[in-house]
């Protein structure tokens, strides 16, 4: 395992940070979320630009990932380059939050897709989908991953190389967030980390592969109690993405 110089931050440690964002740092979920989606837009607007509309397949889990990828796929729609489609089969029908961002995502007219089986339609076709979004899972996930997802991601690790390329949100879904890849997992090409790398980026960090930080919302007080001070000194001006 290549060992990254970043400082990383255990699953356990990730929940506690977020908790902590929205109880004594009074966050809204839909603050932060909104910081993180804008941040993984940023690099996939950077990584994978566009003159012409590009197609990018947004896969969006159950969970707050999900929600960072509708994000994203809300401010890809709106600086114009890129043509977002999302796939969101699970979809929560308790949370008001992820019922408006999907509301703004149809007033601006991103098509959604229904089934794995048109997904894979749309990934075989080669001038389709140039990038994927990976927002299924974050640090909350738990392996072994269970369906509808595991057929869909067992597709995308099979297919690596000859799908466009994934950019994963937090974690390539799929993985541990402390340890790493599993049995069936998605190959990313592009990872970008919120707030800081979880342990599994570790197994991350190989040639042909880019890895972002973003999601800058991080008051002094918390980074030093997490020690994020080195990690957040990369940010520079008005950056909201950095490379690792
Ligand atoms: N502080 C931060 O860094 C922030 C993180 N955000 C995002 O929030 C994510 C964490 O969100 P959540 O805690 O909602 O959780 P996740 O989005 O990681 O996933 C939780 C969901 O996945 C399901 N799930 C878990 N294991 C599964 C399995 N094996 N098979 C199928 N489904 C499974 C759960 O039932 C739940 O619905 C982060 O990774 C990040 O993307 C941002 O939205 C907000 C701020
Ligand atoms: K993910």
């Amino acid at each position: 395992m290549f060992q990254s110089s970043f400082k990383t931050l255990s699953a356990k440690a990730a929940a506690l940070l977020d908790q902590e964002l929205m109880s004594s740092g009074s966050f809204s979920i839909d603050q932060l979320m909104e910081l993180a989606g804008l941040a993984v837009a940023k690099a996939v607007y950077h990584e994978y630009p566009s003159t012409g509309r590009n197609k990018v397949l947004v896969l969006v889990g159950p969970g707050n990932n999900g929600g960072d990828g509708l994000v994203a796929a809300r401010h890809l729609k709106l600086w114009g380059k890129h043509e977002p489609i999302i796939y969101y089969p699970k979809k929560s029908t308790k949370n008001q939050l992820y019922a408006n961002l999907l509301n703004q995502l149809k007033d601006l007219e991103i098509a959604e897709i229904e089934s794995n089986e048109e997904v894979i339609e749309m990934l075989k076709d080669q001038n389709g989908v140039k990038v994927i979004i990976d927002s299924l899972f974050g640090f909350s996930f738990k392996p072994p991953i269970r369906d509808p997802f595991k057929d869909l991601i067992k597709y995308l690790s099979d297919n690596y190389g000859k799908i466009a390329p994934i950019v994963s949100v937090d974690i390539p879904s799929g993985w541990d967030v402390d340890q790493g890849p599993v049995d069936i997992d998605i190959n990313a090409t592009t990872l970008i980390s919120l707030t800081a790398p979880k342990p599994c980026a570790n197994h991350f960090a190989k040639p042909g592969k880019t890895h972002y930080l973003g999601g800058r919302f991080i008051n002094g007080k918390i980074a030093q109690k997490y020690d994020l001070q080195d990690l957040l000194s990369l940010y520079k001006n008005d950056d909201l993405i950095v490379k690792l």
